[in-house]
């Protein structure tokens, strides 16, 4: 049995190690998912200022060519080709710098006297444009490769372009992007910029935003060798994280551990699984010479705290609010009892202990009828016996009257349990309408020599008799007693003289070796 149990408790190692793993995977699972998250996130943020720095040099372009073309007039003298080179020179977009006239005819340059033709398509672009501006993708003379153009042409016809390489205008997002994600900038359907080709390992996600007036798109990718280099970077603070949380379930463990092994816990798991026992004691009848009644009491031996006084668990049980589950536990047993000896129990009342608050709730009279339905052997022979720990307040007492009315309705009897200790006085039992009166084992103790004690028991059993109530005598040990508890006239007897407390098989065995022939 031990080492069944011992099998099943996991060893202090396997306990370390099942929590480092645990911790390990969640922290894993975290940093993992939380840094690719973060980084999609990142990355939705840096295109978006991207696209703005983008539109901001786009504008920053246009006024700068506004204030060139301010400045220009129609002719192509040498002052205006000084004047357009000082404003190539200036500008940090700009390499190169041309006018054109209303038929779209370049016709002056920072170069020179020049006489070239905008393409027709650009033109009617410009024409058709907001603000007549517009940007291309066109074959430079003077770099020899496809360049960036930008347009711009006065409400009067004259007009100016302005020549900048690709990577000019790529420069702000390239502050932005860089290094840490790939982009790929395009006007039109054209690239204008683009360094996803060197992208060195796998794209883990993308974005796409666009520039719609000026037909421009930025796509940005998101590479598998930044997400690794952040990690790599974490791993410090993740071994931390892993440590601090493995040893935060471990002192969670050692809390629930030191929780389960309380008495209050095991007290409450017992009675929630229904592993308490009940013993019983006889109850015997000095005239008859026969046992008709029993106690029936609850005990518990339990694994770790070994036999658990029922004091105790009766006071955890009220503090856990699971007092009435241990009496309708207690009830159930005794009427698996009579089920389990029917022949043997057939004359055998049986009592069981009910705190007083128990019967004052409301439900208690209706849930005590559903035990009767459920055990029909219990009806005529379940007695409740009730300790009057404290005095009923002016409310309590028309209720506590309406309640026992109720209760003896159902064939239950009621029995004042150690009278004398508590707060049930002599006024008190003409109040109510008990059937059996328990004398507590104090005044049995003292009875044969106290003087005192004698003439208080003398008045309660002229009373009960007067009240038509039978009377037992608790805690009888010894033959003197009794001789005092028969002297003085009363019936019933309980009492280590007779019979302890026992187990149901024990019990059985006592009536069958005392039964009178
Ligand atoms: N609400 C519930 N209360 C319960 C239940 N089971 C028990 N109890 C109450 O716990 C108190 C202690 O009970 P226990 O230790 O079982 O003691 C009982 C007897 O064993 C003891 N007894 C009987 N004869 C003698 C004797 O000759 N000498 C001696 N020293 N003790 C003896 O008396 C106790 C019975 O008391 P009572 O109930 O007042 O008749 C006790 O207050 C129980 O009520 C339960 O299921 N629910």
């Amino acid at each position: 049995m031990f080492k069944n149990i011992t099998a099943l408790v996991p060893s202090k190692k396997k306990v370390v190690f099942l929590y480092a793993f645990l911790s390990f995977f969640i922290i894993f699972t975290v940093f993992t998912l939380g840094l690719y998250l973060s980084l999609l996130n990142d990355l939705d943020n840096r295109t978006n200022v991207a696209k703005n720095a983008l539109s901001d040099r786009m504008n920053a372009i246009f006024t700068e060519l506004k204030q060139v073309v301010n400045d220009s007039s129609l002719s192509c003298e040498k002052a205006d080709i000084t004047r357009l080179r000082r404003a190539t020179f200036y500008s940090p977009i700009f390499k190169e710098f041309g006018l054109f006239n209303s038929e779209f005819i370049v016709y002056c340059s920072n170069l020179g006297t020049t006489n070239i033709k905008i393409y027709d398509s650009i033109a009617s672009r410009i024409t058709q444009s907001m603000g007549r501006k517009t940007v291309s993708l066109v074959n430079s003379n003077t770099l020899g490769e496809s360049t960036f153009f930008a347009f711009y042409q006065r409400d009067d016809g004259l007009g100016v372009n302005g020549l900048a390489p690709p990577d000019k205008i790529a420069a702000s997002v390239d502050q932005i992007l860089l290094p840490d994600y790939f982009y790929e900038l395009t006007l039109g359907k054209q690239i204008l910029f683009s360094n996803s080709n060197d992208i060195d390992s796998r794209v883990l996600g993308n974005t796409e935003v666009s520039l719609a007036d000026w037909s421009m798109t930025l796509a940005v990718f998101f590479p598998s060798s930044l997400y690794w280099r952040h990690l790599w970077s974490l791993l410090p603070f993740i071994i931390v994280c892993w440590v601090l949380l493995s040893f935060v379930f471990y002192v969670g463990h050692l809390v629930l551990v030191y929780y389960r092994r309380s008495l209050r816990h095991c007290i409450k798991r017992a009675i929630k699984n229904n592993t308490m026992e009940v013993h019983f004691q006889p109850i015997v009848s000095l005239t008859e010479g026969g046992f008709h009644e029993m106690e029936a009491l609850i005990r518990w031996n339990s694994f770790r705290y070994g036999q658990v006084s029922p004091l105790v668990i009766v006071d955890m049980a009220d503090r856990l609010g699971l007092i009435d589950h241990l009496t309708w536990m207690v009830i159930r047993k005794v009427g698996d009892f009579y089920r389990e000896y029917p022949e043997q129990l057939r004359h055998i009342k049986i009592s069981v202990n009910v705190d007083r608050h128990s019967l004052l709730k409301e439900g208690f009279a209706s849930d005590l009828a559903e035990i009767l339905e459920e055990y029909p052997e219990l009806k005529g022979r379940l007695g409740l016996e009730v300790t009057e720990t404290s005095v009923l307040d002016a409310a309590e007492l028309p209720l506590m009257v309406s309640r026992f009315e109720h209760i003896k309705a159902l064939g239950v009897s009621l029995s004042v349990d150690d009278f004398g200790t508590g707060y049930a006085g002599l006024d008190f039992l003409r109040r109510f309408p008990y059937d059996t009166l328990k004398l507590d084992q104090i005044f049995i103790a003292s009875l044969k020599d106290d003087q005192f004690t004698r003439q208080i028991l003398t008045s309660v059993t002229k009373l009960a008799k007067e009240l038509n109530m039978e009377l037992i005598a608790e805690g009888v040990e010894h033959e003197d007693q009794l001789n005092a508890v028969r002297e003085l006239g009363v019936d019933r007897v309980q009492g280590y003289y007779f019979c302890r407390p026992l187990p149901k098989e024990q019990v059985i065995a006592w009536f069958e070796e005392n039964a009178s022939p």
